[in-house]
Protein backbone atom coordinates (compact mmCIF):
# COMPACT_ATOMS: atom_id res chain seq x y z
CA UNK A 1 0.00 0.00 0.00
CA UNK A 2 1.54 3.49 -1.14
CA UNK A 3 2.06 6.62 1.41
CA UNK A 4 -0.20 8.41 -0.06
CA UNK A 5 -3.01 5.46 0.41
CA UNK A 6 -1.97 4.26 3.83
CA UNK A 7 -2.79 8.06 4.58
CA UNK A 8 -5.64 8.94 3.17
CA UNK A 9 -7.34 5.20 3.63
CA UNK A 10 -5.67 3.09 6.56
CA UNK A 11 -5.57 6.09 8.56
CA UNK A 12 -8.48 8.12 8.00
CA UNK A 13 -11.24 7.38 11.08
CA UNK A 14 -8.45 7.23 13.58
CA UNK A 15 -6.93 10.32 12.12
CA UNK A 16 -10.57 12.08 11.70
CA UNK A 17 -11.12 11.90 15.49
CA UNK A 18 -7.35 13.32 16.64
CA UNK A 19 -7.17 15.88 14.20
CA UNK A 20 -8.24 18.65 16.89
CA UNK A 21 -5.60 20.07 17.74
CA UNK A 22 -4.49 21.16 13.50
CA UNK A 23 -5.40 24.35 12.69
CA UNK A 24 -8.86 25.34 10.37
CA UNK A 25 -8.03 24.09 6.96
CA UNK A 26 -11.06 25.42 4.30
CA UNK A 27 -10.38 23.62 1.06
CA UNK A 28 -12.71 25.34 -2.05
CA UNK A 29 -12.81 22.46 -5.05
CA UNK A 30 -14.49 24.63 -8.35
CA UNK A 31 -15.96 22.15 -11.09
CA UNK A 32 -16.69 19.76 -7.62
CA UNK A 33 -19.37 18.18 -9.98
CA UNK A 34 -17.31 17.11 -13.19
CA UNK A 35 -15.27 14.01 -13.39
CA UNK A 36 -12.66 14.80 -11.70
CA UNK A 37 -14.64 17.67 -9.16
CA UNK A 38 -16.72 14.51 -7.74
CA UNK A 39 -13.86 11.92 -6.64
CA UNK A 40 -11.58 14.95 -5.67
CA UNK A 41 -14.19 16.10 -3.33
CA UNK A 42 -14.54 12.44 -2.05
CA UNK A 43 -10.77 12.38 -1.30
CA UNK A 44 -11.01 15.98 0.45
CA UNK A 45 -13.62 15.04 2.80
CA UNK A 46 -11.94 11.80 3.65
CA UNK A 47 -8.89 13.95 4.67
CA UNK A 48 -8.81 15.09 8.30
CA UNK A 49 -6.91 17.93 7.68
CA UNK A 50 -9.26 19.47 5.62
CA UNK A 51 -12.06 21.22 8.20
CA UNK A 52 -14.42 22.50 5.93
CA UNK A 53 -15.11 21.88 2.09
CA UNK A 54 -16.57 24.02 -0.28
CA UNK A 55 -18.05 23.38 -3.27
CA UNK A 56 -18.69 24.96 -6.51
CA UNK A 57 -20.04 24.47 -10.13
CA UNK A 58 -21.92 25.53 -13.25
CA UNK A 59 -24.61 22.88 -12.30
CA UNK A 60 -24.87 20.37 -9.37
CA UNK A 61 -22.72 21.52 -6.71
CA UNK A 62 -25.34 21.74 -3.77
CA UNK A 63 -26.29 18.38 -5.21
CA UNK A 64 -23.31 16.76 -4.79
CA UNK A 65 -22.36 18.50 -1.36
CA UNK A 66 -25.34 17.25 -0.03
CA UNK A 67 -24.00 13.28 -1.35
CA UNK A 68 -20.69 13.44 0.36
CA UNK A 69 -21.74 15.74 3.58
CA UNK A 70 -23.36 12.19 4.71
CA UNK A 71 -20.19 11.10 5.12
CA UNK A 72 -18.84 10.38 8.61
CA UNK A 73 -16.01 12.39 8.89
CA UNK A 74 -15.67 15.60 10.94
CA UNK A 75 -15.44 18.24 7.98
CA UNK A 76 -18.36 20.58 7.05
CA UNK A 77 -19.33 20.27 3.53
CA UNK A 78 -21.63 22.77 1.62
CA UNK A 79 -22.12 23.36 -2.16
CA UNK A 80 -22.54 26.67 -3.59
CA UNK A 81 -25.32 28.45 -5.84
CA UNK A 82 -23.53 28.92 -9.28
CA UNK A 83 -23.66 32.92 -8.56
CA UNK A 84 -21.07 35.53 -8.45
CA UNK A 85 -22.04 35.89 -4.66
CA UNK A 86 -22.32 31.38 -4.59
CA UNK A 87 -18.62 31.82 -5.71
CA UNK A 88 -17.63 34.54 -3.58
CA UNK A 89 -18.65 32.86 -0.40
CA UNK A 90 -17.39 29.37 -1.58
CA UNK A 91 -13.96 30.68 -2.61
CA UNK A 92 -14.09 33.38 0.90
CA UNK A 93 -11.30 31.87 3.85
CA UNK A 94 -10.14 29.16 1.75
CA UNK A 95 -6.25 27.80 2.15
CA UNK A 96 -6.77 25.78 -1.03
CA UNK A 97 -8.17 26.26 -3.80
CA UNK A 98 -8.61 23.51 -6.14
CA UNK A 99 -10.23 24.07 -9.85
CA UNK A 100 -10.53 21.06 -12.14
CA UNK A 101 -13.50 23.19 -13.99
CA UNK A 102 -13.22 22.47 -18.08
CA UNK A 103 -13.89 20.62 -20.38
CA UNK A 104 -11.59 17.43 -21.14
CA UNK A 105 -10.12 15.87 -24.17
CA UNK A 106 -11.74 13.70 -26.61
CA UNK A 107 -9.42 11.57 -29.09
CA UNK A 108 -7.33 13.23 -31.71
CA UNK A 109 -7.34 16.57 -29.67
CA UNK A 110 -4.29 17.90 -28.01
CA UNK A 111 -4.73 19.80 -25.05
CA UNK A 112 -3.99 22.75 -26.29
CA UNK A 113 -7.22 22.14 -28.55
CA UNK A 114 -9.21 22.78 -24.78
CA UNK A 115 -7.53 26.59 -24.78
CA UNK A 116 -10.31 28.29 -26.72
CA UNK A 117 -13.22 27.08 -24.33
CA UNK A 118 -10.72 26.47 -20.83
CA UNK A 119 -8.93 29.84 -20.92
CA UNK A 120 -11.20 31.98 -20.26
CA UNK A 121 -13.22 29.54 -17.60
CA UNK A 122 -9.56 29.19 -15.49
CA UNK A 123 -9.97 33.24 -16.60
CA UNK A 124 -12.97 34.06 -14.70
CA UNK A 125 -12.49 31.75 -11.66
CA UNK A 126 -9.03 33.23 -11.58
CA UNK A 127 -10.33 36.92 -10.99
CA UNK A 128 -13.01 35.57 -8.54
CA UNK A 129 -10.67 34.15 -6.39
CA UNK A 130 -8.06 36.50 -6.87
CA UNK A 131 -10.42 39.19 -4.95
CA UNK A 132 -12.36 36.81 -2.49
CA UNK A 133 -9.24 34.74 -1.43
CA UNK A 134 -6.30 36.70 -2.23
CA UNK A 135 -3.80 34.79 -0.14
CA UNK A 136 -5.01 30.98 -0.37
CA UNK A 137 -3.12 28.49 -2.63
CA UNK A 138 -4.31 27.76 -5.65
CA UNK A 139 -4.00 24.36 -7.24
CA UNK A 140 -4.90 24.25 -10.95
CA UNK A 141 -5.74 21.38 -13.07
CA UNK A 142 -8.02 22.56 -15.91
CA UNK A 143 -6.05 21.86 -19.08
CA UNK A 144 -3.68 23.15 -21.16
CA UNK A 145 -2.00 23.52 -17.68
CA UNK A 146 0.99 24.87 -19.45
CA UNK A 147 -1.20 27.94 -20.46
CA UNK A 148 -3.67 28.24 -17.27
CA UNK A 149 -1.45 28.60 -14.92
CA UNK A 150 0.40 31.76 -16.83
CA UNK A 151 -3.38 32.54 -17.45
CA UNK A 152 -4.24 32.92 -13.46
CA UNK A 153 -0.75 34.66 -12.84
CA UNK A 154 -1.85 37.38 -15.18
CA UNK A 155 -4.85 38.01 -13.53
CA UNK A 156 -3.57 37.99 -10.36
CA UNK A 157 -0.70 40.67 -11.02
CA UNK A 158 -3.68 42.41 -12.96
CA UNK A 159 -5.11 42.96 -9.41
CA UNK A 160 -1.80 43.26 -7.80
CA UNK A 161 -2.13 40.25 -5.86
CA UNK A 162 -0.03 38.00 -7.31
CA UNK A 163 2.39 36.31 -5.12
CA UNK A 164 4.06 33.22 -7.15
CA UNK A 165 4.89 31.41 -4.20
CA UNK A 166 0.51 30.21 -4.08
CA UNK A 167 0.30 29.17 -7.61
CA UNK A 168 0.91 25.63 -8.50
CA UNK A 169 -0.10 23.97 -11.79
CA UNK A 170 -0.80 20.15 -10.63
CA UNK A 171 1.38 17.83 -12.72
CA UNK A 172 1.32 14.96 -10.17
CA UNK A 173 -0.18 12.70 -12.14
CA UNK A 174 2.81 12.35 -14.31
CA UNK A 175 4.47 11.23 -11.49
CA UNK A 176 1.88 9.10 -10.40
CA UNK A 177 2.07 7.25 -13.56
CA UNK A 178 6.12 7.23 -13.79
CA UNK A 179 6.17 5.52 -10.77
CA UNK A 180 3.64 3.02 -11.74
CA UNK A 181 4.88 2.22 -14.99
CA UNK A 182 8.36 2.04 -14.13
CA UNK A 183 6.52 -0.74 -11.28
CA UNK A 184 5.47 -2.51 -13.85
CA UNK A 185 8.07 -3.07 -15.54
CA UNK A 186 10.38 -3.69 -12.52
CA UNK A 187 7.88 -5.78 -10.89
CA UNK A 188 8.50 -4.18 -7.98
CA UNK A 189 5.88 -1.66 -5.25
CA UNK A 190 5.00 1.44 -7.12
CA UNK A 191 5.31 3.08 -3.61
CA UNK A 192 9.03 3.06 -3.74
CA UNK A 193 9.71 4.30 -7.37
CA UNK A 194 10.28 8.12 -7.12
CA UNK A 195 10.41 9.20 -10.83
CA UNK A 196 11.52 13.12 -11.17
CA UNK A 197 9.35 14.61 -14.01
CA UNK A 198 9.62 18.10 -15.07
CA UNK A 199 9.15 20.67 -17.41
CA UNK A 200 5.28 21.10 -18.04
CA UNK A 201 2.28 18.81 -18.79
CA UNK A 202 1.45 17.96 -22.05
CA UNK A 203 3.33 15.53 -24.60
CA UNK A 204 6.58 16.62 -25.13
CA UNK A 205 6.69 18.72 -22.49
CA UNK A 206 6.51 16.45 -19.82
CA UNK A 207 9.68 15.32 -19.00
CA UNK A 208 10.97 12.08 -17.06
CA UNK A 209 14.25 11.63 -15.50
CA UNK A 210 14.42 8.17 -15.22
CA UNK A 211 18.51 8.79 -15.04
CA UNK A 212 17.40 10.34 -11.47
CA UNK A 213 15.34 6.35 -10.41
CA UNK A 214 15.99 3.58 -9.17
CA UNK A 215 14.36 3.13 -13.20
CA UNK A 216 18.08 4.22 -14.75
CA UNK A 217 18.52 0.57 -15.94
CA UNK A 218 15.99 0.43 -18.50
CA UNK A 219 17.61 1.36 -21.52
CA UNK A 220 17.33 1.02 -25.61
CA UNK A 221 14.02 0.49 -27.47
CA UNK A 222 12.43 -0.25 -23.72
CA UNK A 223 13.79 2.91 -21.94
CA UNK A 224 11.91 4.65 -25.34
CA UNK A 225 8.59 3.07 -24.73
CA UNK A 226 8.11 3.84 -21.22
CA UNK A 227 8.99 7.68 -22.04
CA UNK A 228 6.64 7.85 -24.32
CA UNK A 229 4.28 6.04 -22.58
CA UNK A 230 4.46 8.42 -19.52
CA UNK A 231 4.52 11.82 -22.35
CA UNK A 232 1.15 9.83 -23.49
CA UNK A 233 -0.22 8.58 -20.80
CA UNK A 234 -3.16 10.62 -20.81
CA UNK A 235 -3.49 9.88 -24.55
CA UNK A 236 -3.88 6.26 -23.08
CA UNK A 237 -6.82 7.08 -20.98
CA UNK A 238 -8.65 9.87 -23.47
CA UNK A 239 -8.35 7.14 -26.31
CA UNK A 240 -9.86 4.31 -23.73
CA UNK A 241 -12.95 6.30 -22.85
CA UNK A 242 -13.48 6.49 -26.23
CA UNK A 243 -14.89 10.21 -26.40
CA UNK A 244 -16.26 10.17 -23.15
CA UNK A 245 -13.30 12.64 -21.48
CA UNK A 246 -10.13 11.99 -19.72
CA UNK A 247 -8.25 10.39 -16.79
CA UNK A 248 -10.98 11.45 -13.89
CA UNK A 249 -10.09 8.95 -11.23
CA UNK A 250 -5.73 8.55 -11.07
CA UNK A 251 -6.46 12.45 -11.53
CA UNK A 252 -8.75 12.85 -8.61
CA UNK A 253 -5.93 10.84 -6.23
CA UNK A 254 -3.31 12.46 -7.70
CA UNK A 255 -5.04 16.14 -7.17
CA UNK A 256 -5.81 14.62 -3.71
CA UNK A 257 -2.04 13.79 -3.40
CA UNK A 258 -1.18 17.52 -4.23
CA UNK A 259 -3.76 18.95 -1.85
CA UNK A 260 -2.52 17.32 0.88
CA UNK A 261 1.09 18.09 0.34
CA UNK A 262 0.00 21.35 0.56
CA UNK A 263 -1.95 21.29 3.98
CA UNK A 264 0.71 19.17 5.31
CA UNK A 265 3.34 21.76 4.92
CA UNK A 266 1.11 24.45 5.56
CA UNK A 267 0.45 22.51 8.69
CA UNK A 268 3.89 22.99 9.38
CA UNK A 269 5.29 19.26 8.59
CA UNK A 270 8.82 19.61 6.78
CA UNK A 271 10.85 17.97 4.13
CA UNK A 272 7.62 17.83 1.79
CA UNK A 273 8.41 17.89 -1.97
CA UNK A 274 6.51 17.69 -4.89
CA UNK A 275 7.33 17.76 -9.00
CA UNK A 276 4.79 20.99 -9.58
CA UNK A 277 4.48 23.61 -12.06
CA UNK A 278 5.57 26.73 -10.38
CA UNK A 279 6.53 30.27 -11.21
CA UNK A 280 10.51 29.19 -11.75
CA UNK A 281 13.71 30.68 -12.03
CA UNK A 282 15.42 27.45 -13.83
CA UNK A 283 14.71 28.95 -17.22
CA UNK A 284 13.62 32.37 -17.15
CA UNK A 285 16.92 33.33 -18.91
CA UNK A 286 15.05 31.72 -21.89
CA UNK A 287 11.88 33.49 -21.31
CA UNK A 288 10.41 30.39 -19.78
CA UNK A 289 8.23 31.48 -16.87
CA UNK A 290 6.96 28.92 -15.42
CA UNK A 291 8.71 25.31 -15.51
CA UNK A 292 8.24 21.97 -13.11
CA UNK A 293 10.52 20.56 -10.81
CA UNK A 294 11.33 19.22 -7.68
CA UNK A 295 9.28 21.59 -5.29
CA UNK A 296 9.76 22.00 -1.37
CA UNK A 297 6.32 23.19 -0.22
CA UNK A 298 6.06 25.12 3.31
CA UNK A 299 3.79 27.30 5.52
CA UNK A 300 3.98 30.16 2.78
CA UNK A 301 3.63 28.08 -0.16
CA UNK A 302 6.67 27.23 -2.54
CA UNK A 303 9.61 27.19 -0.27
CA UNK A 304 12.42 26.47 -2.36
CA UNK A 305 12.41 25.44 -6.36
CA UNK A 306 15.12 22.59 -6.57
CA UNK A 307 17.64 22.84 -9.75
CA UNK A 308 17.05 20.03 -12.28
CA UNK A 309 20.42 18.22 -11.72
CA UNK A 310 22.43 15.94 -13.50
CA UNK A 311 20.57 14.21 -16.16
CA UNK A 312 21.80 11.90 -18.86
CA UNK A 313 22.26 12.98 -22.87
CA UNK A 314 19.32 11.62 -23.89
CA UNK A 315 17.39 13.50 -21.73
CA UNK A 316 19.02 16.79 -22.75
CA UNK A 317 17.36 16.17 -25.79
CA UNK A 318 13.92 15.71 -24.10
CA UNK A 319 14.67 19.21 -22.02
CA UNK A 320 15.13 20.99 -25.40
CA UNK A 321 12.09 19.62 -26.98
CA UNK A 322 10.00 20.47 -23.67
CA UNK A 323 11.31 23.82 -23.46
CA UNK A 324 10.64 24.99 -27.45
CA UNK A 325 7.14 23.81 -27.08
CA UNK A 326 6.51 25.37 -23.12
CA UNK A 327 7.74 28.79 -23.92
CA UNK A 328 4.91 28.98 -26.69
CA UNK A 329 2.38 27.20 -24.11
CA UNK A 330 3.22 30.12 -21.75
CA UNK A 331 2.98 33.00 -23.86
CA UNK A 332 -0.07 31.85 -25.10
CA UNK A 333 -1.71 32.15 -21.59
CA UNK A 334 -0.05 35.84 -21.10
CA UNK A 335 -1.10 37.07 -24.47
CA UNK A 336 -4.68 35.40 -24.08
CA UNK A 337 -4.65 37.37 -20.75
CA UNK A 338 -3.70 40.61 -22.43
CA UNK A 339 -6.29 40.76 -25.30
CA UNK A 340 -9.02 39.07 -22.95
CA UNK A 341 -8.71 40.85 -20.09
N1 LIG B 1 -3.70 18.42 -14.67
C1 LIG B 1 -3.96 17.18 -15.02
O1 LIG B 1 -3.10 16.29 -14.88
C2 LIG B 1 -5.30 16.80 -15.57
C3 LIG B 1 -5.68 15.45 -15.59
C4 LIG B 1 -6.95 15.13 -16.08
C5 LIG B 1 -7.80 16.12 -16.57
N2 LIG B 1 -7.39 17.42 -16.52
C6 LIG B 1 -8.27 18.51 -16.98
O2 LIG B 1 -9.25 18.78 -15.98
C7 LIG B 1 -10.39 19.40 -16.58
C8 LIG B 1 -11.67 18.76 -16.09
O3 LIG B 1 -11.75 17.43 -16.51
P1 LIG B 1 -13.04 16.54 -16.15
O4 LIG B 1 -12.81 15.20 -16.75
O5 LIG B 1 -13.35 16.65 -14.71
O6 LIG B 1 -14.18 17.30 -17.00
P2 LIG B 1 -15.76 17.29 -16.74
O7 LIG B 1 -16.38 17.86 -17.95
O8 LIG B 1 -16.18 15.94 -16.31
O9 LIG B 1 -15.95 18.27 -15.50
C9 LIG B 1 -15.69 19.61 -15.58
C10 LIG B 1 -16.63 20.32 -14.65
O10 LIG B 1 -16.33 21.71 -14.71
C11 LIG B 1 -17.57 22.39 -14.59
N3 LIG B 1 -17.43 23.76 -15.07
C12 LIG B 1 -17.38 24.22 -16.33
N4 LIG B 1 -17.28 25.56 -16.33
C13 LIG B 1 -17.25 25.94 -15.04
C14 LIG B 1 -17.17 27.20 -14.39
N5 LIG B 1 -17.09 28.35 -15.08
N6 LIG B 1 -17.16 27.22 -13.04
C15 LIG B 1 -17.27 26.08 -12.34
N7 LIG B 1 -17.36 24.87 -12.89
C16 LIG B 1 -17.35 24.80 -14.23
C17 LIG B 1 -18.55 21.55 -15.40
O11 LIG B 1 -19.88 21.84 -15.05
C18 LIG B 1 -18.12 20.16 -14.99
O12 LIG B 1 -18.83 19.69 -13.88
C19 LIG B 1 -10.16 19.28 -18.09
O13 LIG B 1 -9.67 20.50 -18.60
C20 LIG B 1 -9.09 18.20 -18.20
O14 LIG B 1 -8.34 18.31 -19.39
C21 LIG B 1 -6.17 17.77 -16.04
O1 LIG C 1 -4.84 13.77 -21.14
C1 LIG C 1 -5.62 14.65 -20.79
O2 LIG C 1 -6.18 15.42 -21.58
C2 LIG C 1 -5.96 14.78 -19.33
C3 LIG C 1 -4.77 14.90 -18.44
O3 LIG C 1 -3.98 15.99 -18.74
C4 LIG C 1 -3.96 13.64 -18.34
O4 LIG C 1 -2.74 13.71 -18.36
O5 LIG C 1 -4.57 12.56 -18.20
Amino acid sequence: MSFFTRQMFGQVQRRAFSASSRQASKVAVLGAAGGIGQPLSLLMKLNPRVTELALYDIKLGPGVAADISHINTKSTVKGYDPTPSGLRECLQGSEVILIPAGVPRKPGMTRDDLFNTNASIVRDLAKAAADAAPNANLLIISNPVNSTVPICAEVYKSKGVYNPKRLFGVTTLDIVRASRFVSEIKGTDPANENIPVIGGHSGVTIVPLLSQSGASDITGAKLDALIQRIQFGGDEVVKAKDGAGSATLSMAMAGARFAESVLKAAQGEKGVVECTFVDSPLYKDQGIDFFSSKVELGPDGVQKIHPVGAISKEEEKLLEACLTDLKKNIDKGVEFVKANP
